[in-house]
């Protein structure tokens, strides 16, 4: 039933041209069994077939010269039946095997191998297989690759060598070669990794989280004696702050338990323990070499919504969770004072402020009475520069209503007397500084004297002009030659302190104003500290216990959200190293963080969508920072979060040589920005039930209220950044025009208008940006949208032939590293679409048949 070693290869049926397809299997020298590598597409109806999908080995493949590859060739009957791991409807046509030496060894790269029977005896066709190095074609390759399609009698294939990165995992390669519009031949890879930030970052924030709310409780125990009543709540606060912290100690001690791959799959989406891990986070690049062209490569994070998914989805999501509880809040906020959610960050922000300010006073302080000690007019003007800087800014911190209207409460909330302060715990002396005495209290009176709190602070001024009065005496004192700062001999130095400064050494004349404005900073912290405290412990009692689980909830959207950010952060650092124009942007402006989500605004999904919707938008809290590794050891390249709920950093560590190489803002710890947005269009079933009878307002709202946020971050780039500093693309148009079409996309009423999301990406990567493409799992709708993304870049930037569109498309979803997300998550080979689900769905984004259906159990 074969064909000959003419070239032309029958099919298993004589009355029909075969649809063929090539499996590539590699036996282990060793062990001497077979390892099936990966798989072509079809090609149907073809005696010629030519096969556009190829296979790639990564460098850490255990590949030696001995390492044998075995190409078996099917004629597929039922398409939409097969399985292309295991081809149950397929005839076998033949198989050839070649070892890696003779590949490395043949002439041009090019092997043709005679395709045998099964008992190895008749020789019925041939295969071409050619070996390929991504991104070091030159264009005579590219030629040789054309004129070797042109004979068009032979089986292809070709192999690649992938590359990788501290950071990132298990990578998959596919390799593609597709036709131009003038029929030059394109060379693709796809590149799919997991990320070890998948679990480092949430590791590290439940770190973070326990650190401030064990924070809070020491806090709340500060706050001194409370009436009965106030006492009550403050122990049901610090209670329900114990159990959180204990979940989640239980939480990070079982994450540290896990060894194995750097993702979480989507089945385990629901899993208690992996409820801070981003849901299925891989990278995923597509390079692309074409004649003429240097090589190109688009990046892009694929991860499921982040959603609390262990919590569930019953009363909603974050968005509407939260904004039901600041509505309940208010009116049962009988027990309690109500403050607003503006308040509550302004007190945990006076209080950061206080907390990082108030070492910094008194260390600068030091550095005063130092100088002065030395006496050095310099030193001393340097000094108190910054401590005057400080001081303004701490006062500037405090001179807020709300702190003097929480001591007024909180007065009101102590008993009648009140008993001395707890000895171990004055926050003077948490700090190293002189504990205080009687004034480091309340007063106890029971009118409260309301002009205090001004005179304390006020004081802190006062005292701060003291120093710099007397400093300025000091200096009028000075001999000209000493503010010059020529070194004096000693014995003149000698004689001109006593001379010209009458009233001893300078050290000893600063001193007592010195410490009389630690004494008032101390003093202020100590108020401030508990007025602060005071308030957010009203917001803890009125919100127990549905507060707490929301900002529990909060944490674990946040900490899927973060991963992700991280990972694109560092890949989208990493490809950008090279381009001054981005580092430029980068600490100029900042980056957008691009989310395209698929979720669909019907049932559970709409309660995702309300969950990622704050958690990516809780992401503007976060900046980040570039620093030296201490060494080059991969465990020193990873970063590092720093901070508290309302205000992270990501450190990121680069090897010393490529630091250097950064502009000096950067290398100076310049905090970069990263701006978030989020577009979501629904294209499944569910939306078109959401379209005809549901509610679409989450989404037109969220892809208006993000238009509006994207509009104006490209306005302040215009102003900061030239143009140039962004990519150059193809598609030449105005980046203000797309955003104009953009405009008008988000408040058009049309279904399923996945125009809004290619803007978007589009808009993105003009902008340097970072993409990320998300729908639940990241699985199936994700890997339609990113590879319909792919095959649009190859159309739109390089010149992929028309004809080749679809057959791209295909290819990448039926072989690509797509494909194999799908076989990691549910060890199946088929996307989780059903015909009906399909019908459904815009078609550009419907798998070819045979890729999806029932997942086999
Ligand atoms: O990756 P997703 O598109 O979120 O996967 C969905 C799929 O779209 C849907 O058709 C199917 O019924 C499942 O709900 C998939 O979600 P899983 O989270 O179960 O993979």
């Amino acid at each position: 039933e074969l064909g000959t070693n003419q070239g032309d290869l029958i099919g298993s049926g004589r009355d029909r041209t075969p649809n063929a397809l090539v499996q590539v299997a590699v036996i282990d020298p060793r062990e001497q069994y077979l390892v099936s590598q990966a798989c072509t597409e079809i090609v149907e109806g073809s005696r010629d077939p030519l096969f556009l999908t190829g296979v790639t080995f990564p460098p850490e493949y255990p590949a030696s010269p001995e390492t044998l590859v075995k190409l078996t060739v099917y004629d597929v009957r039922d398409k939409a039946r097969d399985n292309v791991s295991k081809p149950l409807s397929s005839s076998f046509l033949g198989s050839a095997t070649f070892s890696v030496s003779d590949l490395l060894r043949s002439k041009d790269d090019q092997l043709t191998l005679n395709l045998r029977s099964s008992d190895g005896v008749l020789a019925v066709g041939t295969v071409l297989v050619s070996r390929v190095n991504m991104g070091e074609m030159e264009e005579g390759d590219m030629d040789h690759i054309t004129a070797d399609v042109q004979q068009a009698q032979k089986v292809r294939t070709c192999v690649c060598v992938c590359e990788c990165e501290s950071l990132f995992k298990n990578p998959v390669c596919k390799v593609y070669k597709f036709q131009t519009v003038d029929s030059k031949w394109m060379l693709v890879r796809e590149q799919m990794e997991e990320c070890t930030l998948s679990f480092s970052i949430p590791r590290q924030l439940l770190h973070l989280y326990i650190q401030e709310d064990m924070r809070r409780i020491q806090e709340l125990r500060d706050l001194g004696e409370l009436s009965p009543h106030w006492d009550n709540l403050r122990k049901e606060v610090i209670g329900r702050y114990g159990q959180v912290i204990a979940a989640y100690q239980e939480t990070l001690a079982e994450l540290n338990k896990i060894t194995g791959p750097s993702f979480k799959p989507s089945c385990s989406k629901a899993q208690r323990y992996l409820e801070f891990i981003p849901i299925n986070l891989h990278t995923q690049r597509m390079r692309v070499t074409c004649p003429r062209q240097t090589d190109a490569f688009y990046d892009v994070i694929t991860v499921g919504a982040p959603a609390a998914h262990f919590q569930g989805f019953k009363g909603g999501g974050l968005q509407r969770l939260l904004s039901r509880h600041e509505a309940e809040k208010k009116s049962t906020a009988y027990q309690c004072i109500y403050y607003s959610p503006e308040h509550t960050a302004k007190a945990q922000e006076v209080l950061h402020s206080v907390g990082h300010l108030q070492p910094l006073i008194s260390g600068l302080a030091d550095q005063l009475l130092q100088a002065a000690q030395q006496h050095s007019m310099a030193g001393l003007r340097e000094a108190l520069k910054t401590l005057a800087g400080k001081t303004e800014q701490f006062v500037h911190a405090l001179k807020d209503e709300l702190v003097k209207s929480a001591l007024l409460a909180l007065h009101a909330a102590q008993p009648g007397q009140i008993p001395p302060q707890n000895p171990g715990h004055s926050p003077g002396q948490e700090d190293g500084h002189a504990p205080l005495k009687c004034q480091d209290s309340i007063p106890c009176h029971k009118e409260y004297d309301e002009e205090e709190w001004d005179r304390v602070w006020a004081d802190v001024a006062k005292s701060l002009n003291c120093v710099i009065a007397m400093v300025d005496k000091l200096q009028e004192q000075e001999p000209i030659n000493n503010n010059q700062e020529q070194p004096i001999p000693k014995q003149v130095l000698a004689d001109v302190i006593t001379s010209h400064n009458p009233e001893g050494d300078w050290r000893e004349q600063l001193c007592p104003l010195v410490v009389r404005l630690k004494e008032c900073v101390v003093e202020v912290v100590v108020r401030a500290r508990r007025a602060m405290t005071f308030v957010l412990l009203q917001e803890a009692a009125c919100s127990i216990p549905q507060g707490l689980f929301l900002k529990q909830r909060r944490d674990v959207v946040f900490s899927q959200a973060l991963a992700a950010l991280a990972c694109g952060f560092v890949m989208r650092l990493y490809a950008g190293m090279e381009d001054k124009g981005f580092l430029r942007q980068l600490h100029l402006v900042g980056l957008v963080a691009q989310f395209e989500s698929l979720l669909s605004t019907y049932s559970e999904e709409i309660g995702m969508l309300e969950d990622m919707e704050v958690g990516i938008s809780d992401l503007h809290r976060v900046a980040f920072k570039i620093t030296q590794a201490k060494t080059d050891d991969p465990c020193d390249l990873q970063p590092v979060v720093i901070g508290r709920r309302d205000h992270y950093t990501v450190e990121v560590p680069l090897p010393r040589l490529a630091f250097q190489t950064l502009p000096h803002e950067i290398k100076e710890g310049k905090a970069l920005q990263v701006y978030p947005v989020l577009f979501n269009v629904g294209i499944n079933e569910q939306q078109t039930i959401a379209d005809r009878f549901g509610d679409i307002s989450l989404q037109e709202r969220i892809n208006q209220r993000n238009f509006e946020i994207l509009d104006s971050y490209y306005k302040s780039l215009s102003d900061k950044v030239p143009s140039e500093c962004l990519p150059c693309f193809q598609t030449q148009t105005d980046l203000k025009d797309l955003l104009g079409t953009l405009g008008q996309n988000v408040v058009t009423k049309k279904r399923k208008n996945v125009e809004i999301l290619w803007l978007a990406g589009t808009i993105c990567r003009r902008l340097n940006g970072i993409r990320f493409t998300s729908c639940k799992s990241a699985k199936d709708r994700t890997s339609m949208s990113v590879t319909l993304e792919q095959c649009a870049l190859l159309r739109d930037e390089h010149q992929l032939n028309k004809d080749y569109f679809i057959r791209a498309l295909d290819c990448m979803r039926r072989e690509g590293c797509r494909i194999e997300n799908v076989q990691k998550n549910i060890k199946c080979r088929k996307y989780a679409f059903n015909m009906l689900q399909l019908m459904a769905f815009p078609k550009i984004y419907r798998p070819p048949e045979g890729t999806y259906g029932k997942v086999d159990s």
